[in-house]
Order: structure tokens, then sequence, then C-alpha cells
């Protein structure tokens, strides 16, 4: 019998397998394209992020209190500030002042309260500014980029990172030769100091310190002028408060850690020529505020009808605080730089006897919590669920009261706005900020 005729099949299958050995090939090949762009992209994601020069992140002064939002932001930041020539511009660029002998000041604290104000109201009279902030999650760190936008929008470039980052701060003297340092960066708030110490401890002494060392190194040394508080006249019973009372009975460790700047201020001044003016502020409240503090915290427990402890003293009287607007208090900050003279000392020695100044910052009318919470209610239209509770022994103090003669004498530092139109010009911010409705 013939074999049977296998021709075709035998053709067919041969066809079929050179189309197999063809579809693989282009496979192979299509699939070695594919490995090679994969690598190349991430070959170039890697040099960009290990081979750049960008100053190093900050140590988060609260970090055990970062979240992943701050995380995430402090990756974009960092690729956005990342060194090199075009961040370089940036920060020369916003530091350049528009004006004939402007100041060129870097603002620690920048995205915070005082910070954000003092720098817009620098830049917009042709000052150069500098921000540096850690962004740290103490209170709600997307209010510190909020300001950060409006920062922005104006020209000034918040570079983040931490005061007690020597080299970052070092670099940056390198390449600005600033005339002041505006230090507002500190761990802040009267009674968080009994649940978070040493983070009052890491910004307020060793981040100060910081700031100090490297002034003291840089040539020229700027002039400084840094916030202390109205908490270091601490259980002084003198009224108002006056420079030369005595400060030695701190009631919180935030007061204390404020009173040891004063002293650490008075050693740099001494040792290096270093120009240092310390503020002490009372109690500053107004719009893009602190939500730690009372007025802020109340407004949103009041809005959203839930109650608020109004504290009395131990014997029942009322609490009262020397409130100070804001706007006020921008001024006396820039008063205090515009007549800050010039730090006396080279190559980290003292060459001559240099400026030291300690002012108060007050309204000089105190106002009894109680009688902020009346405001409120009228601003807001809702009736307060006040809990009348003592005060705890937390920190606090029971009053504080002003007076500003020596930073009138100085530099015509005269607050102006009294607690109701400061806290309605608060309440509209709020209500605009967080979209609510209010009677302002
Ligand atoms: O001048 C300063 O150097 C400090 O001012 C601010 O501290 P304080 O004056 O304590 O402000 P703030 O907490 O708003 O309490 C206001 C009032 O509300 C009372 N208070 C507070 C809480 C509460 O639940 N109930 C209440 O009655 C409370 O007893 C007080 O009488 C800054 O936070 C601080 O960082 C520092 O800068």
């Amino acid at each position: 019998m013939a074999p049977p005729d296998t021709s075709k099949t035998t053709k067919l299958e041969r066809y079929n397998s050179y189309i197999r050995r063809v579809n693989s090939t282009k496979l192979i090949a299509a699939s070695s394209k594919l490995l090679f762009r994969v690598t190349l992209l991430v070959a170039l994601l890697l040099i960009f992020f290990f081979t750049i020069n960008y100053p190093p992140l900050s140590s988060d002064n609260n970090t055990s209190h970062s979240n992943i939002h701050t995380t995430t932001h402090n990756l974009l930041s960092s690729a956005f500030y990342g060194g090199g020539a075009s961040w370089e511009k940036q920060v020369r660029h916003s530091s350049t002042p528009h004006r004939p002998n402007g100041l060129s000041v870097l603002v620690t604290g920048a995205a915070g309260f005082v910070g954000s104000h003092c720098s817009l109201a620098l830049k917009k009279r042709g000052d150069g500014v500098l921000g540096l902030d850690n962004f740290n999650s103490y209170y709600d760190p997307s209010l510190k980029r909020a300001r950060q936008d409006l920062l922005s929008k104006h020209q000034i470039l918040i570079v983040e990172g931490d005061i007690n980052d020597d080299e970052l701060l070092k670099k940056l003297f390198d390449i600005v030769p600033f005339t002041h340092i505006l230090h507002l960066a500190a761990q802040a708030g009267v009674r968080y100091a009994m649940q978070n110490p040493l983070s009052y401890v890491n910004s307020n002494v060793a981040g100060f310190v910081n700031v100090l060392e490297v002034a003291k190194a840089a040539d020229p040394q700027p002039a400084i002028v840094w916030a202390s508080s109205s908490s270091v006249y601490g259980l002084n019973t003198k009224v108002p408060f006056s420079e030369e009372h005595k400060t030695d009975q701190p009631a919180s460790l935030y007061a204390a850690t404020k009173k040891a700047g004063e002293a650490i201020a008075h050693t740099y001044n001494h040792i290096y020529g270093l120009s240092l003016t310390g503020l002490r502020f009372f109690t500053v409240y107004g719009p893009w505020g602190r939500p730690d503090m009372a007025y802020f915290f109340f407004t949103k427990d009041m809005v959203q009808g839930k109650p608020i402890n109004v504290y009395v003293t131990q014997d029942d009287k009322e609490v009262a605080r020397d409130f100070t607007y804001i706007d006020d208090i921008v001024k006396g900050c820039v008063g205090a730089l515009d007549t800050a003279e010039k730090s006396t000392g080279s190559g980290g020695k003292k060459r001559g006897p240099a400026q030291l100044r300690v002012y108060n910052l007050g309204n000089t009318s105190p106002v009894s919590v109680r009688k902020l919470v009346a405001i409120l209610e009228n601003l807001l239209n809702v009736k307060a669920k006040k809990n009348v509770v003592k005060m705890p022994r937390n920190g606090d103090v029971p009053f504080t009261h002003a007076n500003v003669s020596l930073a009138l004498r100085d530099f015509g530092y005269k607050p102006t706005t009294d607690l109701s139109s400061g806290l309605r010009k608060f309440v509209k911010w709020y209500a605009s900020y967080y979209g609510i409705q209010s009677r302002v």
C-alpha cells in the first residue's frame, strides 16, 4: 500500500512553526524594547532622587505627630526645592529686596500664624524674604500649606526644613547674606507642654541655639529679632507687666523655654556681638490664626454646637488676657527689625558691644474669657454651651496685661485694634476659609 501523501500536512506544519517562530521573535523584540524603556525610566528616576544636591529634609520637631499628608508633601517639596542652580536661584530671588536699602530677612516659622503675616508685610514694602518652616503637625498642616500658597503668590519662597538642621541653615547663609533673621519658629502653646515637653526643648532651646550658632558664624552677622512670650511673666502679680519686672517664676515649660531663650540671647550677644531683640507677644489672634488657641477652637466648637470650657480661677475669679491683634503685632515686628542695629562680630568673634533688647508687644487692655465668648456669640449669632470650670493646673496663668511704653518709645508701637473689631475680622476670615455662614 502506498504511504499516505503527507506532503501537504508537513508543509502546513512547517508553515505554522515558521509563523510561531516569527511571532515569538517579534514578542521578544517587543518585550526587550519595553524592558529597555522601563529600565531607562527607573534609572532616570533614581538619578533624579539620589544625585541632585537637595538640602536635607527637615527632621520634624514633632516627629511623633507626623502624618501621611506631611510626608507626601515633604517628598514633593524636596523634589521641587531640590537644591542645585535653579533652587538657589529661587532662594536668591525670594531674598532680594526690591527697594533701596531694603532688608533681606530670613523668616523662620514663615508658614506659621505670625510668620506668614510678617513675611507678607515685609515683602509688600519691598524687602527680600525667605521663609523656613518644617510644616510639623502640631496643628493642621493644611492650614500651613494654605499660608504657604498665599505667600508664594507674593513671590515668597518657603524652604521646607528644620531650624535644628545646621547644614541647611549654613547653606542658606552661603547663598544669601541675610541682613536680618526674624526668628518665629517655635513650639507654641502653654498647655501642650505637659503632653510633649521635649518638643519645647527641641525647638525653643536647641533650635534657637542652632540658629544663633549659624548667625554668629555668618559673615556679615545678621541682626536677630525673635519671639519670646508674655508667659515669661508667669506668676508675676504686678500690673501692667513691665520689662523691668522679674520673670523668674514661669508657670509652664513653654514659659520656661522662652525665658531660657532670653538668657541664651544674652549669652550670644555678650560673647559674639550678635544684635538681639526679643519680643514678648501677648496672646496674638486674628485671621489665619492658630487652631490650638482658645478664640479659634471656641469659634469652631460654637459653630458645631459643641460645649466649651470657660476657665475661672480657683477662687472663682475671671481669667483674662491682653489679647493682641495680629496687625498690631506685625507693626511691632517690623518696627523692631527697622530699629535693630547691626551685629558687631565677625569670624565668630565679638568686635564691640552689640544691641540687646526685650519688648512687650501687647494690647494694654485685658479682656476676660467670658467677654471673649460673648463677643463670639454675637458675631456668630449662636449661644455658646458654656461649662464654667476651674482653670486646670496645667501652666495657664490667671491674667496678662502689657505695659508697652518701651516699644512705643523705641519704635512707635501703638496697638489700635480692640478685641471686638479684631474678632470680627477673624470671624469673617474663618467663615470664608471654612465656608460657613456667619453674621459678619
Ligand atoms: O501670650 C503668650 O505668650 C501665649 O499666648 C497664648 O497662650 P494663652 O494666652 O494661654 O492663649 P489661649 O490658649 O488661647 O488661652 C486664652 C485664654 O483662654 C482660656 N481658656 C483656654 C482653653 C479653654 O478650654 N478654656 C479657656 O478658658 C485660657 O485660660 C486663657 O485665659 C499662646 O497660645 C501661647 O503660645 C503664647 O504665645
